[in-house]
Order: structure tokens, then C-alpha cells, then sequence
């Protein structure tokens, strides 16, 4: 079943537009990025589902029902971008406040706390807590009462490296027992293994959606082969002018190898290019990142928007 569908889903603040005909979907047991500049809609988008406001147009379906029904946000759980707590309660009062609330088990309480890594921590005020701590606090928060689907909006701020690659195995474990999870940012790094789909939004229109390899072939953007000499620099150049697949861009690298730019849809002819001629030692490929997609797709426009609105 669908975690949630939005269907040509466009959204105005007053008579500020800010979502147009946004078409995107969650499945269940699937880790969707949702990526975009700061004011690209991604909030929006997730208050949307939340069901906290009604699309000016298109339609949300949610868990196979309405955004919004109580039924439905029940199974949901929400880590906002800014999560602040009352600072004279422990961590174990506030998540315990927020089970009650919620309908959640109150034995899940410690558990969950001890799974985010604040088993230490439990008991004291959270004014006591750095800001990795709070974090954790609203992750465990967000994961109260096991939800169907997850929303976790700029999850890894104040977390990290180490706290980072926790919560991503941690994610991977909830979408392995068939949670859909979305997690919402600029892009984050170090979060290319761990989704299973992109989606890029830039002023509130959906550029592209889909694993990392549709997106990149919808970008079409350029592989770079790192390509190391088997005799001298000149002689390799020569069979890549010859192949002619490089669109000139060719540079001579510090170690001695070339770096080679070539269309996904030449790169194998150039393989073989060089390959037959004997003139190659070492063969290194290179796939545009999902930050390289990203960059892409959100073009200038984009980049004027990044750290601006908000
Ligand atoms: N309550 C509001 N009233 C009017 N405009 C708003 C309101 N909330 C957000 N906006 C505008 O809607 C647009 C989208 O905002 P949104 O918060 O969805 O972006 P975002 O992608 O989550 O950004 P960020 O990465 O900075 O959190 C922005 O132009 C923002 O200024």
C-alpha cells in the first residue's frame, strides 16, 4: 500500500504560491530524500500529508485514507526541523508526555530512549542536553507508537558522524520491517546508500523523482574516467583525441593519469577504445553524486534561493 500519493497537488500562502502540480508517492517499506533548497516547499509538502493544511489543489492520500484523519495520523510519526522541549522535564517525562498524547505504550518509552542513544541521559532535564541530544529526543519522539510512516524533516542537524551513521542504520532497519520514510533536506551528506529514491524540488516545482539511476540518466550528466598511462600521458591522449569521445575535456592530473569527461551514452566505446590500444594501465569510473544530481537539477536558480528565505 501507498505510504502517501500526492496528486497535482498545488499550495498558495494567501496568494503566495508555492507548490505547483506536485505529483509524488511513498511506498511502503522505501526510503524517499526529499531534497531541496531552503523555500523550495518541503515543509510544505510534509504539512500537507500531515493533513495540518488542505492543497489549494490535487489531491493527498495518506495510508489509504485521508490527510489529516486521525485514524490515519496515528500511524504517523514527525520529526519537525526545530524541535525545542520544556527544559525542567527529563528526557524520559517528555516522551513519556508525548506517548500519552499519542496513545503510545509507555514501556516503549525507556526502550526507545536507549535505542537513540540517550540511555545515559534519560533522567536529566533537557536543558542539560547539547543540541545532538534534542535531536535524538525528537527522533525518538517521531518514533513513538511504531509509525507506518515516517517524516523526518532535516534529521541529522547537530548530529554527528558518528550519531549520523547511527541514524541511517537505524532508518534502514524501520524501512526493512516495511516503514515508509522520508527524509527532507538540503541535500545530506553522506545519505546517497541509504535511500532508495530522490526527489528534487526547487520553488516548488518537482524537477525530478526516482532512483539514483533514472536521475541519472535524466540528467545526463557527464562520467569522468580517471584513466593512468600504461606507457607515456602523450600516447593515451592520442587514442582519446582519436576516439574522439571526450568533447575536449581532458586534464592531466597531479598523479600522473588523465581525467577524462565523456556522455554515459560514449563511455563504453571510449573503453574500448582504449582498451584495445594497450595504451592504458589503470581504469577508474567515476558517477555523477547525488549531490553532483542535485546541483543539476536545481540549477541558478536554485543556488540564489540556498541559505536565503528562511
Ligand atoms: N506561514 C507561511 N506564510 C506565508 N508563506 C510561507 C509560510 N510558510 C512558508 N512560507 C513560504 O513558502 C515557501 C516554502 O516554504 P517551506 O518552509 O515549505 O520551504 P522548505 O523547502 O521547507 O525550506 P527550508 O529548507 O528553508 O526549511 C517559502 O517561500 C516560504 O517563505
Amino acid at each position: 500500500m501507498s505510504c502517501f500519493r500526492l496528486e497535482n497537488v498545488s499550495y498558495r500562502y494567501d496568494k503566495s504560491p508555492v507548490l505547483h502540480g506536485i505529483d509524488l508517492r511513498l511506498e511502503a517499506g522505501e526510503i524517499l530524500g526529499l531534497f531541496g533548497h531552503n523555500g523550495a516547499g518541503k515543509t510544505t509538502s510534509i504539512k500537507l500529508i500531515l493533513g495540518l493544511m488542505q492543497p489549494t489543489e490535487g489531491s493527498v492520500a495518506v495510508l489509504g485514507g485521508q490527510a489529516g484523519d486521525p485514524q490515519v495520523t496515528q500511524h504517523i510519526g514527525y520529526l519537525p526541523e526545530n524541535v525545542m522541549f520544556y527544559p525542567q522535564l527529563t528526557g524520559r517525562e517528555i516522551l513519556s508526555h508525548f506517548a500519552r498524547l499519542k496513545g503510545a505504550s509507555l514501556k516503549q518509552v525507556p526502550v526507545l530512549l536507549e535505542q537513540v542513544g540517550l540511555g545515559d541521559a534519560m533522567d536529566a532535564r533537557t536543558k542539560t542536553y547539547s543540541k545532538g541530544m534534542r535531536q535524538r529526543l525528537g527522533l525518538a519522539q517521531a518514533l513513538l507508537g511504531k509509525p507506518r510512516l515516517l517524516m523526518l524533516d532535516e534529521p541529522t542537524v547537530g548530529l554527528d558522524p558518528v550519531a549520523t551513521a547511527d541514524l541511517y542504520r537505524l532508518l534502514r532497519d524501520l524501512r526493512d520491517e516495511g516503514t515508509g520514510i522520508v527524509l527532507c533536506s538540503h541535500v545530506l551528506p553522506g545519505v546517497e546508500p541509504y535511500i532508495d529514491r530522490a526527489a528534487i524540488l526547487t520553488e516548488g516545482t518537482l524537477k525530478a523523482a526516482g532512483d539514483l539511476a533514472a536521475l541519472r540518466r535524466q540528467a545526463n550528466m557527464p562520467v569522468t574516467l580517471s584513466l593512468a598511462p600504461a606507457h607515456t600521458l602523450a600516447d593515451l591522449e592520442k587514442v582519446i583525441d582519436e576516439a574522439s569521445a571526450s568533447n575536449g575535456l581532458m586534464i592531466r592530473t597531479e598523479n600522473g593519469s588523465l581525467r577524462v569527461d565523456v556522455q554515459p551514452r560514449e563511455k563504453m566505446a571510449l573503453l574500448q577504445a582504449v582498451m584495445a590500444s594497450g595504451e592504458v594501465a589503470d581504469v577508474g569510473i567515476h558517477q555523477p553524486s547525488l549531490e553532483d544530481i542535485y546541483v543539476h537539477f536545481i540549477g541558478s536558480g536554485g543556488l540564489a534561493h540556498r541559505g536565503g528565505s528562511q
